[in-house]
């Protein structure tokens, strides 16, 4: 063991929120190392958003074109995958190599270690044999991991999570999705626009289902694979293929098998109980200012506050702020917004109908179908979709929005602001919407408030 190096902040993982938490308190001045035994960037650049948003955009491009018929013409559409494995591996992820993003954070004056951290006591992190006191503290980033469920021979077989997914060279004839969530709906359109015969298998009464129900029909209507929901794997078996057992006593096979059961924290084998967090917790729980203890800080993922990138980010800003003493709004998680990249998008924000009405009196529900609106009748084919407002009605503001369509990922912007910034309902009807907008179906859906 060497001599115990002592630095202001040490970051522990260095995915969307570490790298920012650690880049900016660099570029304060602080002395910091920032630990990160994989690549720096984490998930979101690597194996999640930017990668599987490459997909989804080559997929609305070839659905786009088979649009064609009836509305501009002919058109003759054949798939290759070829162009979206190489711009994910040359333009996305750099063939998975973090160069740029290790100078990007070095060049902010970070010192990156690669390595596994542990927690070895208050302020103190060992990454192989060296060992950081970290006079103002730690910020834990550590992210998600899959998560694989207990399933009989699973665990024995090849099957896939998001990684292989976004790392494949090339598609398979068949491919069982199991979990109907964010990650299982957006890789089933995509790789059913790309011919792919895909099975989701949902445990639950519908896909995307800690959305609205009118967006799991939207999703279910669009999705191009077979929807399995209310059933559970019982069994899984490989051999040239996966055959999968289900608990209706049916059964369902596929060349490849994506598992997309959720994620958790990666916390297990982090030495918490070494500054009296419990490691076995789920997520690290945290105050509005990002403190899980004294002198640690968490952000991202390993919060449990919603798996986004955009989440990272904003939590990151929130302990650098407290970090660095400059004070400033602390975490507010009412107007959170999240856009499920399927075609149409499906935004939303704050809470959902039924969320609204376990913890609010006078609920009230405004909801338009987008082919009713003008831009929606115009649009013609790929125009499913809804704008959807919820509203707390003695308070006179929304408290919760979902916007599915073409560009329904864009349209949840307005609604945002308006939840986060508790825009009365009379201040947005007395608002010009741009005729004929997508988003104009707002004021429409703010009409239909009942
Ligand atoms: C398929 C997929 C698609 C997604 N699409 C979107 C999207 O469109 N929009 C969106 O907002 N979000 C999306 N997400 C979610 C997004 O990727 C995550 O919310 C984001 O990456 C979280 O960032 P993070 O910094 O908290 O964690 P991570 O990105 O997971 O980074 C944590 C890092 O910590 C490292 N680490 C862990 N333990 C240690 C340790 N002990 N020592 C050193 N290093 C450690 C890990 O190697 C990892 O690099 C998607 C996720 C997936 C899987
Ligand atoms: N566009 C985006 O922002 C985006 C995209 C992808 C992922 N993400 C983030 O990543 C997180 C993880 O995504 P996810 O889709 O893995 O998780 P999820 O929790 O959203 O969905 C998992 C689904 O799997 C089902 N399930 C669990 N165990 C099952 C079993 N044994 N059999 C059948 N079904 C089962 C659950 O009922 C659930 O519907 C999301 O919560 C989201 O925050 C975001």
């Amino acid at each position: 063991m060497g001599e115990v190096r002592n630095v202001d902040v040490v970051v522990v993982g260095l995915g969307v929120g570490g790298e920012e938490a650690a880049g900016r308190l660099a570029a304060a001045g602080l002395d910091v190392i920032g630990v990160e035994h994989n690549l720096v960037g984490g998930e979101c650049p690597y194996w999640g958003c930017i990668p599987t948003k490459m997909m989804v955009r080559a997929g609305s491009a070839l659905a786009e074109a088979r649009r064609i018929p009836g509305l501009a013409g002919r058109s003759t559409v054949e798939p290759d995958w070829a162009p979206v494995a190489q711009r994910i591996r040359d333009e996305a992820t750099d063939d998975w190599n973090d160069k740029v993003a290790v100078d990007r954070l070095t060049g902010k004056g970070a010192t990156f270690v690669r390595g596994r951290a542990v927690i070895t006591g208050p302020g103190r992190i060992r990454v192989g044999e060296q060992e950081y006191a970290a006079a103002r503290g730690l910020v834990i980033a550590t992210g998600t991991a899959a998560v694989i469920p207990p399933i009989e021979g699973l665990a024995g077989t090849p099957y896939w999570t998001n990684r292989e997914a976004v790392e494949t060279p090339a598609l398979p004839a068949s491919l069982i999705i199991l979990g109907g969530g964010a990650i299982g709906c957006e890789f089933a359109q995509v790789f059913a626009r790309f011919g792919v015969q895909v099975t989701i298998i949902e445990g639950s009464d519908r896909i995307l289902a800690m959305e609205e129900p009118e967006s799991s029909e939207v999703a279910a209507a669009v999705i191009g694979a077979t929807v399995r929901t209310g059933v559970r794997a019982t069994k899984v078996s490989f051999s040239d293929g996966f055959t999968v057992d289900l608990s209706d006593g049916s059964t369902v096979t596929g060349e490849k098998m994506l598992v997309a059961t959720g994620r958790a924290a990666r916390l297990g084998d982090l030495g918490l109980d070494a500054i009296g967090l419990d490691p076995q917790a789920r997520f690290l729980t945290t105050d509005e200012r990002m403190r899980a203890a004294d002198k640690v800080w968490a952000v991202g993922d390993v919060t449990g506050n919603g798996n986004f990138t955009h989440m990272a980010m904003y939590e990151a800003d929130i302990a650098v702020r407290d970090i660095l003493g400059q004070g400033g709004p602390g975490a507010d998680y009412r107007a959170r917004p999240r856009v499920t990249f399927l075609d149409p998008e499906i935004g939303a924000v704050g809470l959902t109908e039924s969320q609204a009405r376990s913890s609010i009196e006078d609920v009230r529900v405004g909801l338009v179908p987008l082919n009713q609106t003008s831009r929606g009748f115009v649009h013609g084919p790929g125009n499913e979709g809804f704008i959807k407002v919820i509203a707390d009605g003695s308070r006179g503001v929304l408290v919760g929005a979902t916007t599915a369509g073409p560009a329904g990922g864009e349209m949840i912007g307005a609604l945002a602001v308006a939840v986060h910034a508790e825009v009365p309902i009379s201040t947005l009807l007395s608002q010009i919407w741009a005729y004929p907008t997508f988003h104009r179906g707002i004021s429409d859906a703010l009409k239909a408030l009942a």
